[in-house]
């Protein structure tokens, strides 16, 4: 017999003022496993997770924990019988409680054996130092791993996980998501991590959920996420992009940058091609000539830059193309900043461009 997975979800809808917030989402999550739910505020990811953890009911749809029913539209396990711990962006620490007893707070056992709990939690985020301090005396990042601890204290089978460390600032979050990250996976928890943020969900997920308007509309590993988006907006939402129009003729599309491959599609058909910006190359100008088309580059096509800037360990590079006026942006490692006017060459990456019909 399989093992079921830790945490299912099946057709869950909930409706607010007549609009589906969340429509007919599934998925589910193994044991050790970190699945991302990722997509523009307001799509319905915190609804999803508050009906998990049992504070939101739903209008239709399951949920199941370990092969069991936890939740349906007439039975429901109250909230604090799920075993289901949460880590929310305003779910911070009691300030008038101490380290100690906010890590206890979840806890049933005799006040011995809550005692070792917390110490071992404390162990185990590397603050028992802190054990008897108070919240305010902690930093940020600190203050993070006791609300990890906390969590993890009566030991959840399902980690519930929203914007945890958006008040973090940069060095401190990427520490803090390691630490947090490690700990969860040594303790089998499965977990759901609510995020807007892709390169959050690229660094913590297993798996990645995609959100938009109340539905998962892709999911799959972080790579083919990236890799094989399923519209322009999946690529969008990872990434800066520029768009090149065609209409297809004999499954080709003709554009300045050459012919593209567009199987399927009709002739007449509006295709999009989508290209990241760190996906074109960039050439000199030699007397008005670029340089040669091959097959891997297509045709290279000339703009004048409008605007340079220097990013850190890249930079990037906007320019007017000469065929239509429309504006390109090119990222290129290390330091390469043309004058604005400067005539340049960009050819695109080929194997890293998506087509999509137009469907709108
Ligand atoms: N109790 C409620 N009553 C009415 N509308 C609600 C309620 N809760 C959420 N909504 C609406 O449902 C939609 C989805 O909200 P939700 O908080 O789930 O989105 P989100 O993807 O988590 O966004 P964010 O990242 O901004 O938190 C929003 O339009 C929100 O206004």
């Amino acid at each position: 017999m399989t093992t079921p997975p830790r945490l299912e979800i099946r057709n869950l809808t909930r409706h607010f003022d007549g609009r589906a917030v969340v429509d007919d989402v599934s998925l589910s999550i193994q044991p050790g496993q970190v699945t991302c739910l990722l997509g523009p505020s307001g799509c319905g990811k915190s609804t999803t997770l508050r009906m998990i953890a049992g504070v939101e009911m739903q209008d239709s749809g399951q949920i199941w924990v370990d092969g069991t029913l936890v939740c349906d539209t007439v039975f429901r396990v109250p909230a604090e019988r799920r075993r289901i711990g949460l880590m929310f962006q305003d779910f911070a620490l009691f300030p008038h409680l101490t380290v100690a007893d906010n890590v206890a707070f979840g806890l049933t056992g005799s006040a011995a054996e809550n005692r070792a709990r917390v110490e071992t939690m404390l162990d185990r985020v590397n603050l028992r130092r802190f054990i008897d301090a108070w919240p305010h005396e902690l930093s940020g990042g600190e203050q993070q791993r006791v609300a990890l601890a906390r969590a993890l204290a009566p030991d959840p089978r399902i980690m519930l996980m929203d914007e945890p460390f958006s008040g973090l600032d940069n060095r401190l979050r990427d520490e803090i998501r390691d630490t947090t990250l490690a700990i969860l996976k040594e303790t089998g928890t499965a977990v759901l991590l609510v995020t807007h943020e892709p390169e959050e969900a690229m660094r913590m997920a297993d798996d990645i959920a995609l959100m938009r308007q109340g539905r998962i509309v892709q999911q799959g590993a972080p790579y083919n996420i990236y890799n094989a988006p399923r519209d322009k907006e999946a690529v969008a939402f990872f990434s800066d992009i520029n768009v090149i129009h065609g209409t297809v003729r004999n499954a080709l599309t003709d554009t300045p940058f050459g012919q593209f491959l567009a199987p399927g599609q009709p002739d007449g058909a509006r295709v999009e091609i989508v290209i990241r910006p760190q996906h074109l190359k960039i050439d000199f100008d030699r007397n008005g000539q670029g340089p040669l088309p091959t097959p891997q580059d297509g045709t290279p096509a000339r703009g004048i830059v409008t605007r340079a800037r220097f990013m850190g360990s890249e930079s990037l590079v906007e320019f007017r193309m000469d065929h239509d006026g429309s504006m390109i942006k090119a990222t290129v490692p290390n330091v390469f900043l043309p004058k604005p006017g400067k005539p340049l060459w960009l050819t695109i990456r080929r194997d890293r461009c998506f087509v999509f019909p137009v469907t709108h």
